[in-house]
């Protein structure tokens, strides 16, 4: 967990796609060594936030037309995606994105393009890969579009700390993946973390998110409308409600009772579906 020191700060960020205003001065921070997570429904303008910052936006045929990137301490503005890179930011884009008919280490190998370091650094960060997916070791020679959808999720994490980042840039982790396999990949970011990396985490699934961020912000329309702990948002009744897919008037606490059991069973909070998974 961070102290004070920021690795990422962005502030009063305006984007959009042509006509489409995605977002809205919008403003979030980063802790070095932190685990920040966005949450928001669909079109609410996550994966646009974090193209804005990879500075992979024109990419999607998209621009960034006001409010700075800070990462460092030093303004990302205007730089090419590949020197974003070698600043020490890495994104997973969402649905993957691995190179399908190449293998997995030629995907691991491009992680590397644009990275800082020697190949001393870049072995060392395969390593680390390895370690944390033994399965992209096992499957190195394999066609990436071969392996399943978990398998492939971990190899776009894999191939993005290649770069060896100070920052994780993650697009929903979780989405389309089964319970257990999310958990799975939830357990690696804690880990990744735990070796200081900070990440910034935009997820469909509120539950796992507050789970591993320290904060969160929660983005509506293209606009920020609720940050803070992610405690403090987890146990809030309008988070609850609307992300947690619970009714506050069926359970005001959100305490089991003394034997353990959710009070209603049949509308137990996400948060303890995924609990169970672990
Ligand atoms: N490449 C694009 N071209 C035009 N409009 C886009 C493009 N990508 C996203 N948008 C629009 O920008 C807005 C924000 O989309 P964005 O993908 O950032 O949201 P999101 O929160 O990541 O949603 P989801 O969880 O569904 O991916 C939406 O109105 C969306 O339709």
């Amino acid at each position: 967990m961070g102290g004070t020191a920021l690795a990422l700060e962005v502030t009063d960020l305006t984007a959009g796609y042509g006509p489409v205003r995605a977002l809205r001065e919008v403003s979030v921070e980063v802790p070095e060594g932190a685990v920040v997570t966005v949450l928001g429904g669909n079109g609410a303008g996550k994966s646009t936030l974090l193209r804005a910052i990879s500075r992979t936006l024109p990419f999607h045929g998209g621009a960034v037309t006001g409010g700075t990137v800070r990462f460092g301490g030093r303004p990302l503005d205007g730089l090419a995606t590949d020197r974003v890179v070698a600043a020490g930011v890495s994104q997973v884009p969402e649905g993957r994105q691995v190179f399908a008919r190449m293998t997995v280490e030629d995907n691991l190998r491009a992680g590397t393009l644009g990275a800082r370091g020697d190949r001393a650094a870049k072995a060392a960060a395969l390593r680390r890969v390895h370690e944390l997916f033994p399965v992209l070791a096992e499957r190195a020679r394999q066609q990436a579009g071969l392996l399943s959808g978990g398998e492939q999720q971990m190899l776009a994490v894999g191939r993005a700390l290649m770069a060896s980042p100070r920052l994780l840039l993650l697009d929903e982790p979780s989405l389309g993946l089964a319970p257990l396999m999310a958990a799975r990949i939830a357990d690696t970011v804690r880990e990744i973390n735990a070796q200081g990396t900070a990440v910034l985490l935009v997820e469909q699934n509120a539950a796992l998110a507050l789970r591993l961020a320290s904060r969160a912000y929660v983005l509506e329309v293209g606009r920020v409308t609720l940050s803070g702990p992610a405690a403090e948002l987890a146990a809030s009744d309008e988070i609850r409600r609307r992300y947690l897919g619970v009714a506050d008037e069926d359970e005001p606490t959100g305490r089991p009772d003394p034997d353990g059991n959710a009070t209603k069973p049949a509308r137990r909070p996400a948060l303890a579906r995924w609990e169970e998974t672990r």
